[in-house]
């Protein structure tokens, strides 16, 4: 079960690899929700921030934390941001709030990632976290087949319309023995715009409430 203590430790303790003068790559999620929390009070020290959704946007404008543009803030050297599931080898499952494509553009533009999770999300294996999908709409149905190929369950994320204007499924059943390989493979079909996995481009540093992995 989700710990709610060991979130907001995760967000606060995440504060210490924030330097000062940096553009702050920042995920989404009620984890986020709290570094970003703790992050308003250093605002004078940092640059600001770069944002991986509309719902992160906005609680750091509300907190008086500037929002930068990926493309005119660079490079970044370090992005926060939670998972849904992590495995031994800091491979993560994200995308349980829909933000995953953004999320994996400023997490690859980042030169660290520090993932902020509670115990819950600690697993072996991954996949018992249904696997999101964030799909071009008109390909809901040919990569809903794909994946039934792949021995996964689709299941279409009804009325969820992504930031970019897409739809997600979510893929249920799979224990994920090789993540990068499925990632791979799964971002070679037409219509995928992005898969949950983060397995080719893992977490550097994993925080379990304030517990460094
Ligand atoms: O799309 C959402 C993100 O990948 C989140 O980082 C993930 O779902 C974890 O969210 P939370 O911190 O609320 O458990």
């Amino acid at each position: 079960m989700s710990n709610p203590n060991e979130k907001r430790q995760a967000g606060e303790a995440a504060i210490r690899f924030v330097e000062d003068g940096a553009i702050v790559g920042v995920g989404t999620g009620s984890t986020v929700a709290f570094f970003i929390d703790a992050l308003a009070d250093l605002k004078d020290r940092i640059q600001g921030a770069v944002s991986s959704s509309e719902q992160s946007t906005a609680q750091l404008k509300r907190l008086g934390i500037p929002v930068l543009d990926l493309n005119s803030a660079g490079p970044l050297t370090i992005y926060i941001d939670g998972a849904d599931e992590c495995d031994p080898y800091k491979r993560l499952i994200k995308g349980g709030g829909a933000a995953l494509t953004r999320e994996k553009i400023v997490a690859a533009a980042s030169e660290k990632f520090v993932c902020i999770i509670d115990s819950s999300k600690r697993v072996d294996l991954l996949g018992k976290f249904p696997v999101p999908i964030e799909v071009i709409p008109m390909a809901r149905s040919l990569i809903g087949r794909e994946i039934v190929k792949r021995g996964g369950q689709p299941v279409w994320r009804d009325g969820v319309v992504t930031d970019n204007g897409n739809w997600i499924i979510d893929v249920h059943g799979w224990q994920i023995a090789d993540p990068a390989a499925l990632e791979s493979e799964l971002n070679q079909l037409p219509g995928i715009v992005t898969v949950g996995l983060f397995a080719r481009r893992p977490a550097d540093v994993v925080l379990i409430g304030d517990r460094e992995m």
